[in-house]
């Protein structure tokens, strides 16, 4: 007997496809099962551009989750740092891959890093996290820049800097990376300085909790490693009380070698979008060894942020 092929639910958008696309392939290799992508597209004649505007990409998660539950598809692919932080009971966190690089990166005209761009330079970024560290970077070397709100897909981001509109924008390196457009780059910003959305290069596959045998197929994917850091990373959001849009930096790394993970170490930043003033902490200790461990890792520092008075730099809305 031949099993039915996977239907994996996807939006349009080009980093959607090509996301959707790798991971139909993984499963394939690993289950020996067809997959068809199918093209998630509700919300009747309101345009993609528009949806963004008014719900940003939760309004995507929501769509695809939606989809999901209807039974319309077995399986959904996310960016783990657009996901809210409070799982649904009816849909399963089925497997975080192994992250893709988790920085973000600098695109600007001709081939200019950040350090180098001219007195007054406009940097397209519509992140208020991005804006703060940005923002207090330049301050701390003597930079002047402008951050300038900016919104749309990474083509439309990238077309700001070819019209000459800005003289950069930032962007997150998976996602370039997964488009293929890794060469447009111009300056890979450390994490020493930009700290990057919790979650960000990483993947969630989702479907729904009532299907267990399929939970556990997908959960071939999954990379330990990544599930344990995205997880502080997130706590760490959660218990700030923030959304995927508020100016928070969270990374966990884990040291040691590949073969080898001796310690976890999380960052955690916040900001004014000026990038007056940051709230920068972190804190290392063993690899957590359960979800559970990994949660009270993200709400320590969580909590240790709140003391130093993160809730009052956290007011500021995305656009
Ligand atoms: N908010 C948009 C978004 N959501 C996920 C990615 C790609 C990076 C990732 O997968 O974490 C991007 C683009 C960007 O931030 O440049």
């Amino acid at each position: 007997m031949t099993e039915r092929a996977l239907r994996l639910g996807t939006r349009r958008s080009m980093l959607a496809m090509a996301q959707s696309g790798q991971v139909a392939q993984e499963v394939r290799r690993l289950t020996g099962r067809p997959v068809e992508l199918v093209e998630i597209t509700t919300y009747g004649d309101i345009s993609r551009e528009q949806l963004a505007q008014i719900g940003g990409t939760g309004v995507f998660v929501a769509a695809l989750r939606e989809a999901l539950l209807r039974g319309e598809v077995d399986f959904a692919v996310h960016s783990l740092k657009d996901l809210p932080t409070g799982q649904p009971d009816e849909l399963a966190l089925a497997a975080i891959p192994r992250r893709e690089d988790p920085r973000d990166v600098l695109v600007a005209r001709d081939g200019l890093t950040f350090d180098r761009l001219p007195d007054g330079a406009r940097v397209g970024t519509g992140s208020p996290r991005r804006m703060a560290q940005l923002n207090a970077y330049a301050r701390a070397h003597g930079l002047r820049i402008e951050t300038v709100p900016i919104r749309g897909n990474i083509d439309t981001r990238i077309g700001y800097v070819r019209s000459g509109k800005l003289d950069a924008v930032v962007l997150a390196a998976a996602g370039l990376n997964r488009i293929g457009r890794a060469d447009e780059v111009t300056d890979v910003l450390s994490v020493d300085s930009v700290l990057p959305a919790p979650g960000q290069g990483a993947l969630a596959i989702e479907c729904a909790a009532a299907d267990a045998d399929l939970a556990a197929t997908l959960g071939a994917l999954d990379d330990p490693h990544t599930r344990v850091a995205v997880t502080a990373e997130r706590s760490l959001l959660a218990a700030l009380e923030a959304g995927c849009s508020a100016p928070v930096g969270a990374l966990a790394d884990l040291l040691g070698d590949e073969e080898v993970v001796t310690e976890m170490r999380l960052r955690g930043v916040v900001g004014t979008t000026d990038g007056s003033t940051l709230v920068q902490l972190s804190t290392t200790g063993p690899v957590p060894t359960s979800h559970g461990d990994a949660i009270a890792l993200g709400r320590e520092l969580a909590s240790e942020m709140l003391a130093k008075g993160a809730a009052g730099l956290m007011g500021e809305r995305a656009l």
